[in-house]
């Protein structure tokens, strides 16, 4: 019997503090039919919070430069407070859901980001997905809920952009199942003019990627997703799609990523 496709859904920290369209988001992915995979980043919280201990933060490209006050920040805050409340939402839609980072199950191990030009400090590049683990949970019927948070070998928590994640997970279990990566995020796609929220590029390729690149159309979070996603579709990821939080509900305007 040919297995299901498995629906990979990243859902971004902006939506997630949108308790309206969080809500909404959560009813459309516990009504997804299994298999079925969540991760989710956090950005804004954990500034926030560290911002309230007195920490500041900084990002670069997209990404967190992560000292040592930060990673203690983002492990209690996508580690605890974020993954617990998704997965005890998703628990009340009878979704029977568990709550991970990559540590557990060494589910998701990396190793920390080598100095160049920059110095990100406690931030991981994913090295291997479990995948084996993860599949034993699906098959249960559980859906594995991640918060971007990776593990060396040697126990070190390292903070990994969410996206980043999900397209590792997304890699990985593609060589067993047929993968589809959903990246739900605040706006309704990858847009050509940044400004315009209504400007939404239908489809991606190669080449509009490299152009929209040059033409510095796209920055800050939307570096580490189009990358990321480009990275899924050269690795086996069958389909991939950026949009808003109605996405999962299908129909509405939407960016693809194509060959
Ligand atoms: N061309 C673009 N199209 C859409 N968003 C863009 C573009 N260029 C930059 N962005 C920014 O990237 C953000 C998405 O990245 P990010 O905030 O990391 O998403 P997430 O909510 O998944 O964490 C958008 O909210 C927008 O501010
Ligand atoms: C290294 C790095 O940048 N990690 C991200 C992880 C969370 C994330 O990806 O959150 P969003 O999806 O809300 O952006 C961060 O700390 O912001």
């Amino acid at each position: 019997m040919t297995r299901p496709t498995l629906k990979i859904v990243k859902i971004g920290g902006k939506l997630i503090e949108d308790e309206t369209k969080f809500t909404e988001f959560l009813d459309d992915f516990a009504a997804l039919e299994s298999p079925k995979i969540l991760i989710h980043g956090g950005g804004n919280l954990a500034t926030e919070m560290a911002s309230k201990l007195g920490y500041k933060t900084q990002m670069h490209e997209g990404r967190r430069i992560t000292d040592v006050n930060s990673v203690k920040v983002i492990t209690m805050v996508y580690g605890g407070l974020i993954n617990k409340n998704i997965v005890a939402k998703l628990q009340a839609r009878e979704n029977n859901a568990i709550g991970m980072c990559g540590a557990d199950g060494a589910s998701i191990i990396s190793t920390k980001r080598p100095v160049k030009e920059v110095d990100f400090g406690f931030v991981g590049d994913v090295e291997k997905v479990n995948s084996g683990f993860i599949g034993s949970l699906l098959e249960q019927q559980i859906t594995p809920v991640f918060s971007a948070i990776s593990c060396t070998k040697e126990g070190m928590l390292l903070n990994t952009n969410g996206d980043s994640v999900a397209a590792e997970i997304a890699k990985a279990m593609s060589v067993e199942y047929k993968t589809k990566l959903i990246f739900c995020f605040e706006k309704k796609g990858v847009l050509a003019n940044p400004k315009d929220d209504l400007s939404v590029i239908e489809n991606i390729d190669g080449e509009k990627y490299k152009t929209l690149l040059a033409e510095k159309v796209i920055s800050d979070g939307m570096l580490p997703k189009l990358h990321n996603a480009f990275e899924a579709l050269e690795n086996g990821v069958s389909e991939i799609i950026l949009g808003d939080f109605k996405l999962l509900k299908g129909g509405s305007i939407h960016t693809k990523i194509v060959n």
